[in-house]
């Protein structure tokens, strides 16, 4: 089906090339409004070149980014009306307080008066930051910087916002507040691109994620979609009290279990099916007359499927 939604995000075969480095080498994505895109990969990949020029901050060797139809190259004043940025290194100003930041912020982006008091208190409210406004910038923790950042760039209320690595460094707690911020933020229509280096911090709040490598996308799609298109699902381990090689034979006669290696009493494969099935494996073994004297299968987990998706290069 052909969809006839409009993105609010959209790379269109962006490429940024510095010198012989291929920064971002011809990537293509569109986000819709209220998805959260998780952008992965590991440190170099070009995740920041790509949001930056998104962000205006930066242009493209070649192609163009998009947001609300809008070009980064024709029209980065509609693009940066409709966009905040939070970037991964957070901005000094540490003898201001929380509300003096923001306000900074607020009358750069042109409000005034009620407008731009609205804005404060909303973003205050919206981060938790209204017990901390008198609070100076400089005796708040890691989590709180983050949520003075995060109400930074949402202090002229973009319909999207592009936050480059919010979760490095913060603590269990603080990630999952982050993250209860980011739904309400999709829940309120925002369209949210975020990125990390690790996939199992962003799996749970994304809705879709795109995995990227040396400036190329590798995969996209919904975490559960890209766990689906990677060849192993589960190694399976089986030791035999005998017969081994007639085990193998028996498991090579049905299609799902393939590459059976035997090492002396023990059988090893990859499993593509549902965990059931190997349930029912284990029964068909066991009446077939096989002596099973173990069997366990480890799922592949977020962070094989990363590490099977990327190759570790780096530029
Ligand atoms: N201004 C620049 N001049 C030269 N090379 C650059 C510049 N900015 C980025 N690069 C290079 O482009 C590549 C991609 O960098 P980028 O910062 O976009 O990666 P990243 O995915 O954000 O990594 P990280 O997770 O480490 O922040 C790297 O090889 C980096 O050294």
């Amino acid at each position: 089906m052909i969809s006839t939604r409009t993105p609010v995000i959209e790379l269109r075969r962006l490429h940024r090339f510095f010198g012989s480095t291929k920064a971002v080498n011809d990537i293509s994505f569109e986000v819709y409004a209220g998805q959260v895109f998780g952008y992965i990969g590991p440190n170099g990949a070009g995740k920041t070149t790509s949001m930056r020029i998104l962000a205006t901050l930066d242009l493209p060797t070649a192609g163009d980014a998009l947001v609300d139809g809008y070009s980064v190259i024709n029209d980065p004043d509609q693009v940066r009306r409709r966009l905040g940025f939070m970037p991964d290194a957070f901005g000094v100003y540490s003898n201001v307080n929380c509300r003096e930041y923001l306000d900074f912020f607020a009358r750069s982006y042109g409000l005034k008066g009620d407008d731009r008091r609205k804005a404060l208190q909303e973003t205050m409210a919206f981060t938790g930051l209204d017990v901390l406004s008198e609070k100076p910038i400089s005796g708040l923790s890691k989590g709180m910087k983050q949520r003075l950042c995060l109400g930074r760039a949402m202090i002229h209320n973009p319909s999207v916002l592009i936050l480059d690595e919010p979760a490095a460094g913060l603590d269990p707690r603080a990630r999952i507040e982050l993250r209860e911020m980011i739904a309400r933020l999709a829940h309120a229509g925002k369209t949210v691109l975020i990125s990390s280096h690790i996939l199992t911090e962003l799996a749970e709040m994304c809705d879709v994620v795109g995995i990227i490598e040396q400036g190329q996308l590798l995969a996209t799609g919904s975490v559960a979609d890209i766990q689906r298109g990677q060849r192993s699902n589960s190694r399976v381990r089986i030791r035999v009290l005998e017969n081994t090689q007639g085990l193998a034979d028996w498991l090579t006669t049905r299609e799902v279990y393939d590459e059976i290696v035997i090492d002396g009493e023990l059988l090893h494969f990859s499993h593509l099916g549902e965990r059931a099935e190997e349930a029912v494996l284990l029964k068909e073994m066991i009446e077939a007359g096989f002596r099973i004297a173990e069997f366990g299968a480890r799922h592949s987990t977020l962070e094989d499927v990363f590490l099977n998706v990327t190759k570790g290069r780096v530029q």
